[in-house]
């Protein structure tokens, strides 16, 4: 998942390593917004490597489509083969197949060259309505290429298409579509609302052919949309790539997008109706709020220093210093939580903490504080289920930031998971004096909430050098460490403390 290398780098016996790869079978777009370029600029985005097989060639720009000229089936035939019998493509994505026989000679190179996954976008009118494949590739797609599908991702002119030219006006229209569509066979089911009339937020309806999640999203106002499908399908197929679950590789996928479509709103290329966006903005933004989700190594929680300005104050020593100092003695990841400082010293600290953190290559995540974590440029935020949540805290923070969650139980771990965040906090495990009205779960309920939790898990409440070995001995797979508060800095030395429990974490 996350912690996996972007470049999905597989360190062979060799020392050899290779990328996560994907091929994408469309058509080219002259404008440079959709097709084959929004393709590779899209798995690029997502550090994957893009081969590219060009079923068309299309004489496009912001204005409309002027001209397609699509390949002699053969020779696609031909590209397919020389990338398929060489390279190890891990996902095919495909986009515009302008004839039937183009669908079939695709079928039967999937079934000679398997690869992990297929992703079919089913690119059949561009955004400037002009056609691109017609209605004679609609029974190739439902009986031959949907069956091989692991995902399908139909806007609603699409679906509807795909469907004999129903009408989809609702929510519900959609679900009937994606459960139709899941019927011809393709194994998930994203149908795209962003046409759906009437309603100020975006709503995609993905069926997984046994449940339902509506993905909403804001309707971003711009004119920069085209080639939203395209990167779509292939950010998906990046992800897919990099060995994401499903569900998680689309809320990737639109949450780039989404990002993407945000920082380009304004952008202006060429002089038509629509206009590309894009999708390198990450490599400009120096504020780094959009630098890759895959800096988080869930690793990093092994020892998770989480401070309290009260009793650094009883040990005279500033906040900097008990930072300072657990790094010194071994945290893995820290989190400023000052409950009772003001903003402005706050923002102070956190800029102070941020430089020693990234002087020692240590996260730092601020507690409840969006404004805060933004202010300093932290690595990211924790937040409980009373705090800002944490689908809000993605959208404000962007795909680069680490993102904790509090969860005492399994629906508020999925529900983390489904928001976007990036682990989960779980406890108190123990009582503590440091959070004192806090409910405990014990040992059973954090293993309870970790074997539910699709992300990484730390623990956090009451541990200290005495118990931290009965939490870590549970042994579950995603339990990746503890969080502590007093066992660090209610302490004379907090590099020795940590130090020690460094050590007891660490013991074979
Ligand atoms: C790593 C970690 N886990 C849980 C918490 C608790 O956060 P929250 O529920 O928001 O409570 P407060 O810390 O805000 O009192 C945490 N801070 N860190
Ligand atoms: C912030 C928090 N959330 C759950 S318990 C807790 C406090 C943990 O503090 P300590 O490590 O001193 O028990
Ligand atoms: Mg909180």
């Amino acid at each position: 998942m996350l912690e996996e290398s972007a470049y999905a780098a597989v360190t062979q016996g060799s020392g050899l390593r290779r990328l996560a790869h994907v091929l994408t079978v469309a058509g080219s777009d002259s404008g440079g917004g959709a097709g084959i370029q929004a393709d590779i600029k899209a798995c690029a985005a997502a550090c994957v490597y893009c081969s590219s097989v060009i079923t068309s060639v299309t004489a496009q720009n912001t204005i409309g489509v002027q001209g397609v000229y699509s390949l002699a089936e053969n020779f696609v035939a031909e590209q397919l083969r020389s990338v398929l019998s060489d390279m190890q493509v891990d996902v095919i994505k495909t986009g515009m197949l302008p004839s039937p026989g183009m669908i079939t000679v695709l079928c039967q190179s999937i079934k000679e060259f398997p690869v992990r996954a297929i992703v079919v976008d089913p690119v059949m009118v561009s955004t400037s309505g002009d056609v691109l494949s017609g209605p004679s590739t609609l029974s190739g797609f439902c009986k031959e290429l949907l069956p091989l599908a692991d995902i399908v991702t139909p806007n609603l002119k699409e679906a509807s298409a795909l469907l004999g030219g129903i009408s989809l006006d609702t929510v519900d229209d959609m679900r009937f579509a994606a459960k139709s569509i899941h019927d011809f066979g393709a194994r998930n089911v994203l149908v795209k609302g962003g046409d759906l009339p009437g309603s100020s937020d975006a709503i995609d309806v993905f069926f997984d052919g046994e449940q339902f999640h509506e993905l909403c999203g804001p309707r971003i106002m711009t004119r920069n949309t085209h080639g939203t499908g395209c990167t779509l399908a292939s950010y998906i197929a990046a992800e897919l790539a990099k060995g994401t679950p499903m569900l998680q590789s689309v809320q990737a996928a639109k949450s780039f997008v989404k990002s993407a479509l945000l920082y380009s709103k304004d952008l202006m290329i060429g002089n038509g109706p629509q206009g590309p966006f894009d999708h390198l903005f990450m490599l400009k933004n120096q504020l780094n709020n959009y630098a890759p989700k895959w800096t988080f190594n869930a690793n990093s929680l092994l020892l998770y220093a989480v401070t309290d300005s009260r009793m650094n104050k009883k040990w005279a020593r500033s906040i900097t210093e008990a930072v300072k100092a657990s790094i010194e003695g071994g945290a893995t990841i820290i989190q400023l939580r000052e409950k009772e400082a003001e903003t402005s010293a706050f923002v102070k600290t956190a800029v102070d903490c941020m430089a020693i953190c990234r002087s020692y290559n240590v996260p730092l995540l601020i507690n409840d504080r969006i404004d805060v974590a933004l202010a300093c440029d932290a690595d990211g935020v924790h937040i409980g289920q009373s705090d800002m949540p944490a689908e809000l805290a993605r959208k404000i923070l962007g795909p680069g930031k680490i993102i904790g969650v509090s969860c005492k139980t399994p629906a508020q771990a999925m529900k983390a998971w489904t928001d976007g965040a990036d682990y989960i906090g779980c406890g108190g495990v123990f009582p503590t004096n440091t959070k004192q009205s806090n409910p405990t779960i014990g040992l059973k309920g954090l293993e309870t909430v970790c074997l539910a939790s699709k992300l990484p898990v730390v623990a956090i409440g009451g541990i200290g050098a005495g118990n931290i070995q009965s939490v870590m001995e549970l042994g579950v797979q995603n339990l990746k460490g503890v969080a502590v508060v007093s066992a660090l800095f209610d302490q004379e030395s907090v590099a020795t403390e940590t130090r020690r429990l460094k050590s007891l974490l660490t013991v074979r």
